[in-house]
């Protein structure tokens, strides 16, 4: 059967979680994806609702009770001999101490160690989506270096987790020196500095990886960036979505969602396009233009790992 016309199957995939800790099971030798590490879930049944698919399962996997499943994100993902739409839901509301009920291995592991894990192919796009917050800054209009780490201080302090620093009136030099000025603070504070840039700027900083605007995604056949940078992907429509996935982008800006000012030529998608191109999509994707933290269940209710600003997060 062709990978088009073949049936999807909707899987419930659950992060069960208790402080920095997450629950994994070993896939078994007579499943597929063998002795691969998986967040522990299973097939929706017919007409089954994720969460209680996810209790369903949680409860004859691994003898736990769990409550409180929240979205994270959703999974398209072609495997050679099946189509699956992982729907992944994190908690941390469980009663009992969860073991391996099937004879499976179950393990917590920190947060910090999931990086090092094998796990199914289709996965990556979770552990991205577990690293990333659902706040991505990017820097708006500033009047000095030291008006620069000022604003940006503000946006660390807002809890931003993601920043990028977009300097179009400055040169190369200077954006190198922005970044490695202001490096140390952001890594103190947890969080990722991208570059609006290119692969040879990243290089000679300590940034964590580069957003690409869509007009440069074309430029590349393969990832330009090294596996342990992130590699951000601003697209508008479908084919730069499908050029980013091409080369290995970590996650997607796709925009604009709402009417903006920075774009006033631009026709907006609307949140309810937004949410059918996210569906295509098997990486985290923030909704960008428009955007303020007003609006931020809403978007993540329309598929987002959450929202892209400059005006609501640059002060
Ligand atoms: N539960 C779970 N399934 C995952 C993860 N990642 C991933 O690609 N999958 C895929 C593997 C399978 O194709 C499908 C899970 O279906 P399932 O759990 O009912 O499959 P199964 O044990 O019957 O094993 P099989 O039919 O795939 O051999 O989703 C994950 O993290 N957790």
């Amino acid at each position: 059967m062709s990978e088009k016309s073949r049936p999807v199957l909707d899987i419930a995939v659950g992060i069960l979680r208790c402080e920095n800790e997450i629950c994994l099971s070993l896939r078994q030798k007579h499943q597929s994806h063998a002795d691969h590490w998986e967040f522990p879930g299973g097939k929706v049944e017919q007409g089954e609702l994720i969460d209680t698919a996810l209790k369903r399962e949680f409860i004859e996997e691994l003898g736990v009770q769990t409550d409180n499943w929240q979205p994270l994100i959703t999974i398209p993902w072609e495997y050679e001999k099946v189509s699956v739409r992982l729907h992944v839901y994190q908690s941390y509301d469980f009663v009992g101490t969860p073991y391996g009920k099937e004879g499976q291995r179950v393990r917590w592991f920190d947060q910090s160690e999931l990086q090092g894990i094998t796990f199914p192919d289709a996965n990556k796009g979770i552990l991205t989506a577990l690293e990333l917050g659902d706040k991505y800054a990017i820097s708006g209009k500033f009047a000095n270096a030291e008006d620069f780490s000022a604003k940006l201080n503000n946006v660390l302090n807002d809890g931003v987790k993601l920043i990028q620093l977009r300097a179009k009136g400055l040169d190369v030099a200077e954006v190198r020196k922005l970044a490695q000025e202001n490096i140390g603070a952001v890594h103190k504070a947890g969080a990722k500095l991208m570059l609006n840039g290119t692969p040879e700027l990243l290089a000679q900083t300590q940034a964590d990886g580069i957003q690409l605007a869509s007009n440069q995604l074309f430029a590349y056949d393969t990832r330009p960036v090294a596996k342990d940078k992130l590699l951000g992907a601003s697209t508008h429509n479908p084919e730069e979505i499908d050029q980013a996935l091409k080369i290995g982008a970590d996650f997607i800006l796709l925009s604009p969602v709402l009417p903006t000012q920075t774009h006033p030529d631009m026709e907006a998608l609307g949140l309810d396009a937004f949410r059918e191109l996210v569906a295509e999509i098997p990486v985290p994707v923030f909704a960008l233009g428009g955007m303020k933290t007003e609006l931020l269940n809403e978007a993540k209710n329309h598929g987002a790992q959450g929202i892209a600003a400059i005006s609501a997060f640059w002060r």
